[in-house]
């Protein structure tokens, strides 16, 4: 059996592909730190390493160095990193692996390594160096689209997004994806499923704050006509519909109590009983789930199932709100303009400088979504090459009243002040307020009730 020293500072990262590497029967050491390495490496009897180039005060070019010829070594890199890798092979790095990689793409480096012969230095294949550069043209463009998601993959920012998505995509671990509303939970769901061994099979979407308690157990499970008022037909639930695929529970933590032990005993026993029948059906489907509020808050209130929150939640991703990924508005705006030309038929070629001053300057409460109905909107109104602050909704352009004490405020207060102040604009008309929020009118209502807000 190998054994393995991967180097990396990212503690969950290792860990993942510690345990994804264990499974593929290697013994597998890891060190978050230079020092630690060195540590280890002096203990000997290791068959490969695996080292991030960066962690800090440690460069991996000087490991690649003073390792020259003795153990093998992989090189993890980022988009923008392909000079290092580079300069990395020829310094005697075995190979390098491009972040994100597939656990099928580490695995062939890795057998490559383990079987190479001789360990002396040298460079790729003109063709992998070429697809290396292309990739660092795409990564300085900023922008690029992942064909078979639809996901939008910006550099920086989300660079460990993706790898997360790319190394948990093909286990079958339940995912919990966290984020404000409007961050792209279902979206980045549906990329781990399209990433996933379960491709070719269903992935079944359940939105959990729709549907009311009483009906939840018929939506999952199914039943057989006339098994309470209202069965006028036999329905399969999300479970049977999912079967081989993957099932994504988004809202889960709207769920009742009730609801919430169904849907536990369903995952522990793989089995399910529609509604009305005796007969056990066996599912097999893998969970992924959203929520936007803290599901570990609502375990520590009572009001979610600890055992389900830890059934659901192997491995998490948090998305982050747009306001907070620096550096990406700028891919995403730059995505979206060029998706509504093609859609709307117009030619668009960039933003004012007094747009992106608005943009940058400007919130997002309602996230990516938002973003991208602001600019399908700002398109369509466009009748000149550049868009223009005159296309933007007004709501963009207010200037906020921000408390002066704003700092002592709490996200939560200011949440239920601009919930608050949507529906009196719009004498308590929810579809309006959502729109005014930017929020689906699903998301209002479960804001309103999250708060328990009695504006019913
Ligand atoms: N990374 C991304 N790349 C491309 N489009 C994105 C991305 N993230 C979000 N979007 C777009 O933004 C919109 C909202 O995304 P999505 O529905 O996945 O968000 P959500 O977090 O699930 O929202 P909610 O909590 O309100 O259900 C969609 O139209 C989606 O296509």
């Amino acid at each position: 059996m190998a054994r393995i020293l991967i180097i990396e500072d990212d503690a969950a990262f290792a860990q993942m592909l510690q345990k994804f590497l264990i499974r593929n029967n290697f013994e597998v050491l890891v060190s978050h730190t230079g020092a630690d390495a060195e540590n280890k490496i002096k203990e000997g009897n290791l068959q490969l390493v695996i080292t991030d180039l960066r962690l800090p005060n440690y460069d991996g070019l000087d490991l690649v160095s003073a390792l020259q010829g003795k153990i093998p070594i992989i090189v993890m890199t980022g988009y923008a990193e392909v000079a290092s890798a580079v300069k990395a092979m020829k310094m005697g790095a075995y190979d390098y692996i491009s972040k994100p990689f597939t656990p099928d793409q580490m695995l062939a480096v890795i057998d490559g390594a383990l079987h190479a012969k001789p360990l002396e230095p040298k460079v790729k294949s003109t063709d992998k160096n070429q697809e290396k550069e292309l990739q660092v043209q795409r990564a300085q463009q900023g922008v690029s689209s992942d064909k078979t998601t639809g996901l939008l993959l910006v550099s920086d920012a989300t660079q460990k997004l993706e790898e997360y998505i790319s190394l948990v995509a093909p286990t079958d671990m339940s995912v919990l994806i966290i984020g404000e509303s409007g961050t792209g939970k279902e979206v980045t769901a549906k990329a781990i499923h399209e990433k996933s061994l379960r491709k070719e099979q269903p992935f079944v979407a359940l939105d959990c704050g729709a549907i009311p308690k009483e009906l939840a157990s018929s939506e999952f499970f199914g039943h057989l006509k006339g098994s309470f008022t209202g069965a006028i037909a036999d329905k399969i639930g999300s479970f049977e519909a999912a079967n081989g695929g993957t099932l994504f529970l988004d809202e889960v933590g709207n769920l009742s109590y009730e609801n919430q032990m169904q849907l536990l005993r369903a995952l522990q026993e793989r089995k399910i009983k529609r509604i009305g029948s005796n007969k056990e059906i066996n599912v097999d489907v893998r969970i992924l789930s959203a929520t936007n509020e803290d599901l570990k808050a609502a375990v520590e209130k009572g009001t979610f199932r600890e055992d389900l929150y830890h059934r659901l939640n192997e491995f998490s991703l948090q998305i982050p709100a747009l306001k907070d990924r620096h550096g990406d508005l700028k891919a995403f705006a730059t995505y979206f303009l060029e998706k509504f030309n093609g859609k709307l038929g117009k030619q668009v070629a960039d933003f004012s400088p007094e747009v992106w001053n608005v943009f940058n300057t400007y919130t997002w409460p309602g996230n990516i979504r938002e973003l991208q109905n602001v600019i399908q909107r700002a398109v369509l109104l466009s009748t000149e090459n550049t868009i223009e602050i005159h296309t933007l909704p007004a709501e963009l352009l207010e200037k906020k009243d921000v408390p002066k004490d704003f700092g002592a405020l709490s996200k939560a207060d200011f949440e239920k002040e601009q919930i608050i102040n949507a529906l009196k604009k719009t004498n308590y008309n929810k579809s309006k307020a959502a729109k005014l929020l930017q929020v689906t009118r699903k998301t209002l209502y479960n804001r309103i009730n999250y708060y328990d807000l009695d504006v019913l």
